[in-house]
């Protein structure tokens, strides 16, 4: 997979291929969707000298990966150098695919791979449907340009392993912008597979948005709630949404009791259908013994990057006669941001009492309920 090139033309800040989309890089996305493919050995990455941290980063966890290589100035260089790698191994059938189309099919993948049985060549591609037109030097049309025959190449584009490796050690340098040119060149035949559209690649800047509208339609929103309580014992102060606020009792609890970020985990869990914050973090287990309760709401963001979702939305409601909350809402709010690297304008933190009513009505204890949104990808 190529991710060397720069994304000029996407005017990105980093690397269009590490830029995220629904959450997750680009990068990822393509190596996800490559690597699932039971007929894919091993998957290796050729990336630019300057995105090592960036491609570390993005790679981690995913399945089949080789050491990456750095790649060359131009496309066909970087190909030249992923393919230099694999020559050790002298596999039989090789794809190369652009690392910023993340729209690839798995049915395009099996097609090519089922043609390179018979074939030397095989890329995906699309039929051009639009009526084509030339442009004249002074900017209107020139002519129509029959466009019978004429397919608009994609990426992934198989080969036998030697007779692509052979064409680019051949090449001239900046010979061709794709690698089924090379081969062309040599007469040699080369299949179209038609390609599903979607696996357009992200050049411009408008193609983002265009690519997260398909990452919309498979994904879902769900919801998650979380409730807690914990009762009051002799102390000076409970700890509230990581925020210690001066009490004439504290919270009892095997961690530091922090209610609210206990009912945050289980909505968080509960959202995710992972189970609850005891699933994780066992109140049987010494280890957890007076812990900070923020690490339980890290791990359970470490849970939501993991199934490919996002918190969009947290709701809080603290059911307690006292302490007051509002003066301490803003650093909750702060201090949860903080926690779950997510915008303040995304938490809520309400309070209420219960009118002398219940447990929390006679100071016996704090409950809290928790709402979450999540988004979450169909199949995970
Ligand atoms: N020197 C290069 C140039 C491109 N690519 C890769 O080839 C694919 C297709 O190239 P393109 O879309 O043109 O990417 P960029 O070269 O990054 O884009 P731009 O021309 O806008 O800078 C991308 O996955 C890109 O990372 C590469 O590995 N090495
Ligand atoms: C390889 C490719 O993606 C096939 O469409 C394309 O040729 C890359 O060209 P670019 O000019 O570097 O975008």
């Amino acid at each position: 997979m190529v991710a060397g090139g720069r994304g000029v033309r996407a005017q990105t800040d980093i690397p269009k291929q590490y830029a995220c989309l629904g959450g997750r890089p680009i990068l990822r996305r393509t190596l996800e969707a490559i690597a699932a493919h039971p007929q894919i050995d091993a998957v290796l990455c050729v990336i630019g000298e300057p995105d090592l941290a960036a491609y570390a980063d993005a790679s981690a966890g995913v399945p089949k990966l080789l050491p990456p290589v750095t790649g060359g100035r131009s496309r066909q260089a970087s190909v030249r150098a992923g393919l230099e790698a694999l020559a050790a191994k002298a596999p039989q059938k090789v794809l190369i695919h652009d690392a910023a189309r993340p729209f690839i099919s798995h049915k395009t993948l099996t097609a090519l791979l089922e043609t390179l049985d018979h074939a030397e060549g095989a890329i995906a591609a699309l039929p051009v449907a639009d009526t084509l037109k030339r442009q004249s030097t002074a900017g209107g049309i020139d002519a129509t340009v029959p466009r019978d025959g004429l397919w608009r190449a994609a990426t992934p584009q198989g080969f036998r392993f030697e007779t692509i490796l052979n064409a680019h050690r051949s090449a001239e340098p900046d010979a061709a912008t794709d690698d089924a040119a090379l081969l062309e060149a040599e007469n040699i035949h080369v299949a179209l597979i038609p390609d599903d559209p979607r696996n357009f690649k992200i050049t411009y800047k408008e193609d983002f948005a265009l690519a997260e509208s398909l990452i919309a339609a498979t994904r879902e929103t769900r919801t998650g709630f979380g409730f807690d309580v914990h009762a009051f014992e002799p102390g000076d102060a409970v700890i509230l949404g990581g925020v210690t606020i001066p009490h004439s009792a504290k919270l009892k609890g095997h961690s530091d009791a922090d209610v609210v970020l206990h009912a945050l985990c289980d909505a968080i869990f509960g959202g995710l259908a992972l189970g609850d914050i005891g699933t994780f973090f066992p109140p049987s287990d010494e280890k957890w013994r007076g812990a900070p309760s923020d690490l339980f709401a890290k791990a359970a963001m470490a849970k939501v990057a993991a199934a490919g979702a996002t918190l969009v939305h947290v709701d809080l409601t603290i059911i307690a006669e006292a302490p007051k909350i509002g003066p301490h809402r803003d650093a909750m709010r702060e201090r949860i941001a903080d926690i779950l690297s997510l915008e303040g304008d995304r938490i809520s933190v309400k309070a209420t009492t219960t009118e002398g009513l219940g447990f929390t009505g006679r100071r016996e204890g704090i409950a809290c309920q928790a709402v979450v949104t999540l988004s979450v990808e169909r199949d995970s």
